[in-house]
């Protein structure tokens, strides 16, 4: 099949990138001239795991390219996915202007039958706004469907490669035989995929990402309970996960959600709620805590320090929202540091593929350096703040000698607490007791 993908970034690269794997000829569409540049010379613009060898095979074998000419590729395609940003607007709804500019372009480009398949994530009633946009100047019959993305970022690939369901929204029946064939491949090993109104589709993904967000909340509010009374959430994580009806993914606690996907959604719900005079009280309680659980890890650094770094360095390792990915949207990251550096301390950082991207933000504000230890050079206290393998098993003894002070304060429960009191560093985690043996030989609360 011929497809066209408009919106090359995280989503549209890999969809298109995927397509081609299948054996599809696709057209990747970005407005963003550099990136396609790049794209064409055969650099990737992302970083994400398994993603270079597909594309190096889809582009050498002539079934992956790129343009920045929409009309081009429309001309080409029967299928157009948009996968294209909505952001949040300035009242948490989902912005819309970018898929909505496109599909009026859609209108008067299209010369044939065309299934447009919306892969952003948009409010319900927007398959409806978009096939009124095409509408507007379309002189041929096309179909416009729903169908949302639940790739993750830093496992995008095997995700897409193979999905625990696939979420089509259309009234359509053309447009239905047209997406399972372009499907099928995916789903080989009998996953299913699911057909519904459009409207259902749209919502199954807020649906999705909203319970997501508001399963991992509900664990950080376990954390920080445990942590005040003395219990261990990691054993609590395992007992309430062992329960099949529970399930064991997506318990960990850690320092907030965040991403490009789960603030937005949760908000954009929200809002969805708001305007239609609904008051979904959960979300709101979850957007709440998760603000202050970002802050959690850099509040409890400062008040171990009496409320001042003033003159002392404190070493960030993680500053990605997650393991595998060079994205910072949102990142937990970016709150800690602001916390800290506004608290005096100089901040010293390493992450293995994000540090081009903070530095975009922070400058020379954040020493950044090349190797994870060399962040460790005299600071008081380690922060961990993204669980990167590189950071599970650590030479301590090494640490220790660069360390001015033996302190770490773990926000992604990387580390064993028999360990840490065996090595005898100050480690305070998250719904954890913490480690500290000048004041007790056994477990005390901080
Ligand atoms: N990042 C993720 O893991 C996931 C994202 N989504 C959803 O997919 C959508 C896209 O997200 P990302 O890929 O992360 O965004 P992104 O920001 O990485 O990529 C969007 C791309 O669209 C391009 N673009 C903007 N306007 C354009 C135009 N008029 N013509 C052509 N290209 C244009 C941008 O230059 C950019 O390359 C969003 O709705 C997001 O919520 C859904 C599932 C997973
Ligand atoms: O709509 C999207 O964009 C995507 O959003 C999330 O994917 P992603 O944001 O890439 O990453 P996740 O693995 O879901 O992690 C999101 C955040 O939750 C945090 N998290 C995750 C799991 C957990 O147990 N604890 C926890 O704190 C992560 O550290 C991260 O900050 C969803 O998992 C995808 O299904 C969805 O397609």
């Amino acid at each position: 099949m011929n497809i066209a993908v408009v919106g090359t970034g995280y989503v549209g690269l890999v969809s298109g990138t995927c397509f081609a794997e299948t054996g599809n000829h696709v057209i990747c569409v970005d407005n963003n001239e550099s990136k396609v540049e790049s794209l064409q010379n055969g650099q990737l613009t992302i970083y994400e795991p398994g993603l270079e060898l597909l594309f190096g095979r889809n582009t050498k074998e002539g079934r992956l390219t790129f343009t920045t000419d929409l009309e081009y590729a429309i001309k080409k395609s029967e299928i157009i996915f948009l996968a294209l940003p909505t952001p949040p607007g300035e009242d948490g709804s989902a912005d819309l202007s970018y898929v909505l500019g496109v599909a009026e372009q859609l209108g008067e480009m299209m010369d044939d039958y065309k299934v447009i398949v919306d892969k952003s994530t948009v409010p319900v009633g927007t398959a409806e706004k978009v096939t009124a946009a095409i509408a507007k100047k379309a002189k041929v019959d096309f179909d416009v469907v729903s169908n949302p993305e639940f790739l993750r970022e830093g496992v995008a690939v095997d995700d897409f490669l193979k999905p625990d369901r696939v979420v089509i929204g259309t009234s359509s029946e053309r447009a239905q035989k047209v997406m399972h064939r372009l499907y099928e491949p995916f789903v080989r090993q009998g996953n299913p995929i699911y057909f519904m109104d459009e409207r259902s589709a749209e919502m199954t993904k807020y649906a999705a990402n909203s319970y997501l967000a508001t399963r991992i909340t509900f664990m950080n509010e376990i954390a920080n309970l445990c942590e005040i009374v003395g219990a261990n959430v990691d054993m609590v994580r395992i007992g309430m996960g062992s329960d099949s009806r529970i399930g064991k993914r997506f318990l960990f606690p850690g320092v907030g959600y965040g991403g490009s996907c789960f603030p937005k959604d949760v908000q954009a719900l929200a809002k969805t709620a708001k305007d239609n005079d609904y008051d979904f009280n959960i979300l709101n309680s979850v957007m709440n805590v998760n603000n202050r659980q970002k802050h959690v890890l850099s509040e409890k650094i400062i008040k171990h320090f009496g409320g001042d770094l003033t003159g002392r360095t404190i070493a960030l390792w993680g500053l990605a929202f997650k393991p595998n990915t060079d994205d910072i949207r949102e990142a937990p990251a970016i709150y800690i540091i602001e916390d800290l550096l506004a608290a005096g301390a100089t901040v010293t950082a390493y992450d293995p593929e994000a540090m081009e991207n903070m530095r975009a933000l922070f400058g020379d504000k954040v020493n950044f350096v090349e190797h994870r230890y060399d962040a460790l050079k005299d600071a008081s206290c380690l922060a961990i703040v993204t669980e990167w393998s590189i950071f599970r098993t650590p030479d301590f003894s090494y640490i220790a000698e660069l360390m001015k002070e033996k302190v770490i304060f773990d926000g992604r429960n990387l580390y064993s607490l028999e360990d840490m009191e065996e090595i005898g560093f100050y480690y305070n985690s998250i719904g954890r007791n913490s480690i500290d043996k000048k004041k007790s030989k056994s477990k005390t609360l901080s």
